[in-house]
Order: structure tokens, then sequence, then C-alpha cells
């Protein structure tokens, strides 16, 4: 029997929610891939609907991570800065496709003097956001070096990355679209996908932690497809010479949609 309370009615996630911008999305398909689809219909998701994914929420000071987590588990906006001292997280649950599916959104300090304990909890990310404020250009050139710091905890093959532009509402639609055509060109330099969302309005807000949600399903379902199709494989492999599990796992999420 089950603990848990229902999911609520707001995070379920029926169809897969559509990329923010074409330019820079992790890929641009209108609809789950057919295997997903197969494997929920037919309920052999493995155990993804007993997982909890980890997401790390990383970047600069003050440029708007825990709002943007507050504003989506919450629904509230706080205009008064109170930095995070080394990490919070939160869990939100949703059923996607009819299978029940957990994040753990981690929200991490930009301070730098916080910045070592954080660090420590990078480890074992499905998926890294990286944020930067849309009106401080500084932020968006110091998310090369977020990216570096959690991807020496993670496997950069097995991540998916997001690179998010925050406090829309403040920027003029001549700023935000000089400050876009720049983190446009990085989020595909880097293999991210790029959101802006305003944490004070809830712009794109929730439409951009559906996508990480979705895509994280994605991903974990394919894995899950692959390892047991890879076992059978891999026990053959193995008479001959042993195929490490670490290659395997590399192999299942680099092929999700090629
Ligand atoms: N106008 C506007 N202000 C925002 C938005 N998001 C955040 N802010 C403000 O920016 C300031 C910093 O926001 P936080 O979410 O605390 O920033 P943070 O990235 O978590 O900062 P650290 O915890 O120190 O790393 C606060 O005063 C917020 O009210 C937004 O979308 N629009
Ligand atoms: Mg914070």
């Amino acid at each position: 029997m089950s603990v848990l309370p229902p999911v609520r009615k707001d995070r379920i996630i029926a169809q897969l929610p559509k990329f923010f911008n074409k330019g820079a999305a992790l890929h641009t398909k209108d609809e789950f891939h057919p295997k997903v689809k197969t494997a929920c219909q037919e309920q052999r998701t493995g155990t993804v609907g007993f997982k909890i994914s980890k997401v790390i929420v990383v970047g600069d000071l003050a440029v708007g991570k825990t709002c943007l987590i507050n504003r989506f588990c919450k629904d509230v906006f706080d205009k008064n800065y109170k930095a995070t001292i080394g990490v919070d997280f939160e869990m939100e649950r949703f059923e996607v496709l009819g299978v029940p599916f957990s994040l753990q959104l981690w929200d991490t300090a930009g301070q730098e003097r916080f910045k070592c304990i954080a660090s420590t909890y990078y480890r074992g990310a499905q998926a890294v956001v990286i944020v930067f404020d849309l009106n401080d250009v500084a932020s968006l050139q110091h998310t090369r070096q977020w990216l570096e710091d959690a991807m020496k905890e993670n496997d950069p093959t097995s991540v998916l990355l997001f690179l998010v532009g925050t406090k829309k509402d403040l920027s003029s639609p001549a700023q935000y679209s000089l400050i876009e055509q720049d983190a446009v060109k990085l989020a595909s330099e880097i293999n991210a996908e790029y959101w802006a969302v305003s944490s004070l309005s809830g712009e794109n807000v929730r439409e951009f932690f559906f996508r990480v949600a979705s895509l994280t399903f994605e991903a974990n379902v394919l894995a899950e497809l692959e390892k047991s199709g890879s076992r059978r494989i891999g026990e053959v492999v193995s008479n001959h010479h042993p195929v490490p599990q670490s290659f395997i796992q590399v192999k299942q999420v680099r092929c999700c949609w090629n």
C-alpha cells in the first residue's frame, strides 16, 4: 500500500512540453520518444516510478535561484534577498505518462564563501540548471565556470543541462534580445537548453520545470529500457570481454534520440 498522497493535479504531464527556443533545445521533437510512450502504456518502466532524480541549480549570487524554485514549488515570490547558506532542497512529485516521477531540486549558494559547502552536494545530478540574470552580462559569462564546477562531480555524458535567464520582467525587449543572442549561442555550445523566465510574474516558470521533469523522465526510461535490453547482450559479451557497467550506462543516455 502506498503511503504517499496522490500526485497533485497540476503536476500531471500527459504531453511533452515544448522547448523554449529552437536554436537551443535539447531536442525539438513534438512528442515523447515512441519507445518511452509504449513502455509507459505497457507499464514497462522498471524502477523509474520509484526513483528520485536529482536536479542541481547553480549560478552567481542573487541571480534568482531560490526565487525560481520557490515560485514553482510554493507559488510565492519574495522581493527581499536572503542569501542561501550552503544548500536547500525541495521535492516535487509528478506523474508523467501515467508513471510517478520525482525530482529533488537542490538550491545551492552562489556566494563564494558558501560555495565549498554547496559543491559537496553536486554529485549524482541528472540535470544541472545554470542560472544567470538576464540584466547582468557578467552573470552569463560566469556560467561556464559554474558548469565546469558542476561537471567535476558528474558524468558530462549523462547529465541534462539547462541554461536559464531570470528576471525577464526587468529587461526591455531591446535589452532582452541582445542578451538572448549570447545566451542561445552559449547554450548551443555547451549543449544546454535555454530558457528565459520571471519568478516575479511567473512567466515560463512552470513550463520550464515541466520540461526538466519530462526530459529527465524520458532519459531515465530510455536508460532503463537499454539496461534491460543490454543485460542479455552483456551476458553474452561478458563471456569474452567484460563490459564495464559505466560504459553501458554512458551508451544508454547518449543514444536517447539518435
Ligand atoms: N524583478 C525580479 N526580481 C527577482 C526575480 N528573481 C529574483 N529576484 C530578486 O533577486 C534577488 C535575489 O534572488 P534569490 O532568489 O535570493 O537569488 P539566489 O540566486 O538564490 O542568491 P544566492 O542564494 O545568494 O545564491 C531577490 O531580491 C529577489 O527578489 C525576478 O524574476 N524578477
Ligand atoms: Mg538562494
